[in-house]
């Protein structure tokens, strides 16, 4: 972490370990724990007796006060491209706003007002076809500086649901804080935010079994940790029951009160809800119908004619306003009211409006230094650390999972071990060994490839937001994909290969399983070069690849040669992590639906080139270029090299009388292969991993900059 951010949060602790009550403003002083009410309307894990309800605690002992920011905004609008000839969109027309620091404001409208839109815009969420001005304490708003003051927290609160309360709060803190942040700070702030939001009691709770509530509870923890002055969230209300979203707008009106600024947007709140916030911010149509406090609606609707109906609930009234219930012309009779938010007569307290100057000079422009433009608070090595540690966490808990994984691999060998037994070792059935190898690069494309198709999608979601919030960079969270799946994916490899390789009787031969052992410990030097924590496994890597490859081999019968066992170990593998490459890529670009479409379709033609069903020299001219392309034709072919190249001595023939591949050299010459080629082979299918490798990283980072 960088010695500035690292010294103001020394300062901070400094401050805050010893607090004055004296100096603590009053909101920060006392408060009470909030109660948390318990399934079926009893009383929760963290009910406090009654005695103990009214114990004052410290709020936020170890978060320091922040010093207000003040966000203004001149003539923003925001367009879009729709349809296939891209016609433009206009969804924020012009408007202007000021949200001054240290208060809860909520963006309210009717649905498809523009609410979201304008929090991602402020946010820097959206930051293409943007126009106008933003302004921070006064300045044009230089969007790195200002994103390391700010979180961004979603309707849906995309947690590591297979992490508990304490693991989640763990890791962001490894995030945000850094690794050289003194470990005990870093308990005493989790510990210290946990009990302010009531979820103390659940810290070792799966962070996917709490309440909608508490999960958006966690969802504000998780963002507190790094302390942020300025806080947007979308809908923070919305799925939650009358209790619960008094419980997260009165934890938004205590943060608020330290000084944060508190962006959100709403949809409809209950009169008692509205009149937590400090600031309303109304739209309709992508226009602002009202900006002031939410005591002055009432007196403002009356000025402009339009007065609120008693024992109406204010927040509906101009909901139904907006909605143009009461005429459409009533909505352009607000705007005009509002200069389209220019109009800030209606705060609560003007001495709050500040002038841009005078914010500029209240607030002197800092100096910048390299390192307080980093967007994340840690260093490539430990994101990557700690998203090891995360992902190593979440692989163990999710055992549903690596067992269907494992499970499917052994399955599959039993059965096609047990269709092809003993056809590695009889020459008339050498047709039946080379359809076994077809049958083994289409499992281990498949099963991978659809695998990283159905799953990553639904990490997008969380990558999007974290990678928003800062918690790492998308290459440490692309290193980590792929070097946390390599012991999963060798040991399913390795047993698969045994199995099928023993049953189908393969050359038991010690020079050629001497070769598959080299190639497996060659992996795991891959794997460790890769990483050092992938180091830390590496034994565990050679043992389990060592397991599955001799399972695979003997069962169903191939040569029993160490080296051709090598062979058709290294060619699984690398079949296996071109494909997942490929649902890498086809996952980091649609969605579960079309890639599921996509993944297995793309690989028709892979096959069709592959030299199978048409051999090499039989493919007419203009498509031979295909066979180059295919990395299904370098699995094939590395696949036969290991079995029948490599001087193969003459196959036994019991089965049948004649037996017209008893030389494997003429089965070569019948398939058009030279049987020699295995280390092109494996070079081939070593590029086809980097080609996707690299194509997947540049898809995810377009998609992730397009969302933008
Ligand atoms: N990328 C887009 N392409 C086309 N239209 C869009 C796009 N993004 C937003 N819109 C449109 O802009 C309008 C405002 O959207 P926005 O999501 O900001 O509304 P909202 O007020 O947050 O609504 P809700 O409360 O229902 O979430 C909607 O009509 C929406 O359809």
């Amino acid at each position: 972490m960088n010695d500035i951010v690292q010294e103001g949060l020394r300062a901070e602790f400094t401050l805050t370990h010893t607090p004055s009550a004296a100096d603590a403003p009053s909101v920060y002083k006392s408060t009470t724990i909030p109660y948390d009410k318990g399934p079926n309307g009893t009383a929760g894990q963290n009910e406090s007796p009654p005695e103990e309800q009214s114990l004052e605690v410290k709020r936020f002992s170890n978060l320091p006060q922040r010093e207000p920011v003040d966000i203004q905004f001149k003539d923003i609008t925001y367009t879009v491209s729709v349809g296939f000839r891209k016609e433009k969109k206009e969804i924020l027309h012009k408007v202007n706003g000021k949200f001054p620091g240290g208060q809860l404001i909520a963006i309210m409208g009717p649905s498809g007002a523009g609410k979201s839109t304008l929090l991602h815009v402020l946010s820097g969420y959206k930051k293409t076809n943007v126009n106008g001005a933003i302004y921070v304490n006064g300045r044009i708003r230089n969007l790195d500086v200002f994103r390391k003051m700010t979180c961004y927290i979603t309707q849906d609160d995309h947690l590591q649901e297979l992490l508990t309360v304490l693991e989640n709060m763990r890791i962001a803190a490894d995030f945000k804080l850094g690794a050289n942040f003194p470990v005990q700070e870093k308990d005493g702030r989790i510990e210290d935010i946990l009990t302010v939001l009531g979820l103390y009691e659940h810290q070792f709770t799966l962070a996917g079994r709490l309440s909608g509530g508490q999960k958006k509870r966690l969802s504000i923890a998780l963002e507190l940790i790094s302390n942020p002055t300025i806080m947007f969230l979308d809908e923070p209300t919305t799925g939650l029951d009358s209790f619960s979203c008094t419980q997260v707008v009165d934890l938004l009106k205590q943060l608020a009160g330290q000084g944060r600024t508190i962006i959100c947007t709403i949809h409809q709140p209950s009169a008692k809800l509205f009149a937590e916030f400090d600031q309303v911010y109304v739209l309709s149509l992508g226009e602002c119908l009202y900006q002031g406090s939410t005591g002055n609606l009432v007196p403002y609707l009356q000025s402009i004619n339009l007065p609120c109906p008693k024992y109406h609930n204010p927040a509906d009234y101009i909901i139904e306003l907006a909605c143009g219930e009461h005429g459409e012309d009533k909505i352009q009779h607000m705007v005009t009211g509002m200069a389209n938010g220019e109009c800030m007569d209606w705060f609560g307290d003007q001495n709050k409006v500040l002038k841009l100057e005078t914010l500029r000079q209240k607030y002197p422009l800092q100096r910048r230094t390299k390192e307080n433009t980093i967007l994340q608070a840690t260093n490539q090595w430990n994101q990557l650390k700690t998203l090891i540690r995360r992902g190593i966490i979440r692989g163990k808990r999710d055992t549903t999972l690596t067992h269907l994984r494992i499970g499917v691999n052994i399955i599959v060998a039993i059965m096609l071990g047990f269709l092809f037994i003993e056809g590695g070792n009889e020459g008339s059935r050498v047709l039946d060994n080379y359809n076994l190898m077809f049958a083994n690069l289409m499992h281990h494309s498949m099963t991978t490839m659809m695998l990283t198709v159905l799953t990553f999608p639904t990490e997008m979601a969380i990558l999007r937001k974290e990678h928003f919030n800062r918690y790492y960079s998308l290459k440490a969270y692309y290193t980590s994909v792929t070097l946390l799946d390599i012991p999963m994916a060798v040991f399913c490899c390795f047993i698969y290969t045994v199995i099928v390789y023993f049953l189908s009787y393969q050359p038991f031969e010690a020079f050629r399983f001497g070769m598959y052992f080299t190639i497996s410990l060659l992996v795991g030097f891959v794997a460790q070069s890769m990483g050092l924590m992938v180091g830390a496994w590496f034994n565990v890597v050679v043992f389990c690849c060592f397991i599955y490859t001799v399972i695979v081999y003997f069962l169903s019968y191939q040569p029993f040669e160490a080296f051709r066992f090598g062979m058709y170990f290294t060619i699984s593998l690398l079949v296996g992590f071109v494909a997942q490459s490929m649902g890498l890529m086809v996952g980091a670009w649609f969605n579960v639906v079309n890639g599921t479409f996509i993944a297995p379709v793309s690989s028709i033609p892979m096959m069709m080139f592959a030299g199978f069903g048409v051999t090499l020299r039989d493919l007419p001219p203009y498509l031979k270029w295909g066979s180059y392309i295919s990395y299904l034709r370098y699995g094939l072919e590395g696949y036969v090299g290991a079995i029948y190249g490599e001087d193969r001595a003459t196959l036994v023939c019991e089965a049948k009388p004649y037996c017209h591949f008893k030389y494997p050299k003429r089965f070569l010459h019948e398939i058009s292969m030279e049987g020699d080629q295995f280390w092109t082979d494996v070079y081939a299918l070593c590029i086809n991993i980097l080609l996707f490798r690299i194509l997947a990283y540049v898809l995810l980072r377009a998609k992730l900059r397009a969302v933008r």
